[in-house]
């Protein structure tokens, strides 16, 4: 199209991501489709901005790459392209590079920022076997400065609409230059991903007695993250995709992701009379959570997080004297416990309630009460926890997909709480 209206030299500009050598195919193009006499200086310059965060990362980029061919006039193009940055980015950090290098780079980027999380995932499975925390784990390793901090939060999966795609572009790339060991390399944090999301399902179906069937299951979160509303690859589809699949009924809430687009989106996974029968979308939390068993959080959307309850909720006195030793021993598997509560109503599923709604008349005369009400952090909305447990059925079990809630505290409101990467169930009798 540019090449076909233009009637003078050009600058043309690669922002969107794309297979290395892309620019020697645009090349072609112009050459075959362009007005004789006419100058094309193709330049590469990748966008490195992330959705919920993309103002800040557009003011205050970590580098701009500017790819061009190298020579004197493409030269040029690139210094006409950062004269635009130079308005709000400081030079030293804009980097010009050569053409294959910068489409490249922007793909390893994304490929090494997958490769991260796919790589404290796989430890996660191995923090949930030996016993070890991937939290302490990650902020361990991150301590070294060689490594960092960053990109090294375990999840149910990474998901949006670049980290997948690029990586696979990237096994393209390297089959079809004949380097397959590379292929298969990065393929791998593909292929983690996907056992980290079935994983968490298992888990879930697990803790469950191994059957989902018409049991209410509710979703907190479909956004692939927090502050967006963007659904693309969201680990929450595959997730839900399982549940269905296991005849659950999901009860779903996310705080900016529309009904219909939660509907289509598990339309690619399952069939629409499946999802209609099995799926509803609700407007808020308290009515997702009602009778629900579970409650998993797929999205590390702030409102869910547990900041604003106090570090430990008060034990409601009259279960101070209720000897507790007795029932701990019989907690402490994560699936045969809980199902005998859940179909029986034994005395410590009962005792669970007692503590839930002891906890419920302390809190509304205690100094905690307060804190424990106040439902929002620096004027931003958090969940009533407490209204959320007592609103749901036994074992009450939550899932935190995204390990933001504190375990402990949820447990003193009668949780059970499994996070990633933790081997420790928590809960309080
Ligand atoms: N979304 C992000 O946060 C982000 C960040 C950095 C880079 N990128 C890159 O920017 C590009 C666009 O991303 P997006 O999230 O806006 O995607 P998008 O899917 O929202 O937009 C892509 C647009 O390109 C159009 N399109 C697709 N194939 C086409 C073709 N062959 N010819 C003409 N038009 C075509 C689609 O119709 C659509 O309008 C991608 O290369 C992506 O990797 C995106
Ligand atoms: O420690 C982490 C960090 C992220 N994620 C997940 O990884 C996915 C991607 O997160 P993020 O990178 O923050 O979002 P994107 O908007 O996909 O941005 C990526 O993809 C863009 C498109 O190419 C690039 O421009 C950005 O630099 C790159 O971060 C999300 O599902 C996150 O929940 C984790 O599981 N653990």
């Amino acid at each position: 199209m540019i090449a076909e209206v233009a009637t003078s030299d050009k600058i043309v500009v690669e922002k969107s991501t794309v297979p290395c050598g892309t620019a020697d195919n645009l090349r072609e193009v112009f050459s075959s489709l362009a007005r004789p006499g006419l100058r094309f200086d193709i330049l590469s310059n990748p966008e490195f901005l992330a959705e919920g965060t993309a103002v800040n990362d557009l003011l205050a980029p970590d580098r701009i790459l500017i790819g061009s061919l190298g020579d004197a006039r493409a030269l040029e193009a690139a210094e006409a392209l950062a004269d635009i940055y130079a308005a709000w980015v400081p030079r030293e950090r804009v980097i010009t590079i050569n053409l294959w290098s910068s489409e490249l780079a922007k793909l390893a980027a994304n490929c090494m920022l997958a490769q991260r999380i796919s790589s404290i995932n796989s430890l996660s499975a191995l923090c949930e076997a030996t016993g070890a925390d991937v939290d302490e784990l990650a902020h361990a390793v991150g301590q070294d400065r060689r490594i960092g901090t960053r990109m090294l939060k375990a999840s149910a999966g990474f998901g949006g609409s670049c980290f997948k795609k690029d990586v696979l572009s990237l096994v393209y790339i390297a089959e079809s230059h004949h380097l397959p060991e590379v292929a298969s390399y990065w393929k791998r944090i593909v292929d983690i991903n996907e056992y980290q999301k079935d994983r968490f399902a298992k888990r879930i179906t697990r803790c469950l007695y191994n059957s989902l069937t018409n049991k209410k299951i509710t979703v907190l979160g479909f956004a692939y993250k927090k502050d967006t509303g963007d659904t693309r690859e969201s680990a929450a589809i595959t997730i839900i995709g399982h549940l269905i699949a296991e005849r659950a009924r999901v009860a779903i809430y996310d705080p900016k992701v529309e009904e219909h687009q939660i509907v289509r989106d598990l339309q690619q996974v399952h069939k629409p009379e499946a999802v209609a029968e099995r799926v509803s979308v609700c407007e808020d939390s308290y009515s997702a959570c009602a009778d629900a068993c579970a409650v998993v959080i797929l999205t590390e959307w702030d409102e869910f997080k547990t900041d604003h309850l106090p570090e430990k909720a008060p034990r409601p006195r009259h279960l101070m004297e209720t000897p507790l030793a007795s029932t701990s021993h019989a907690m402490s598997d994560d699936s045969l416990s809980d199902h005998s509560k859940m179909e029986t109503g034994s005395s410590s599923g009962e005792e669970n309630d007692a503590v839930l709604n002891g906890l419920a008349s302390t809190l509304s005369t205690s100094d905690t009460a307060e804190s424990m009400s106040q439902l929002t952090v620096s004027g931003k909305h958090r969940l009533d926890w407490a209204r959320v447990a007592s609103a749901m059925r036994r074992p009450r079990l939550l899932f935190d997909g995204r390990n933001i809630v504190q375990p402990d505290k949820l447990a003193a409101l009668g949780f059970r709480v499994h996070c990633i990467g933790k081997m420790k169930q928590h809960f309080e009798l």
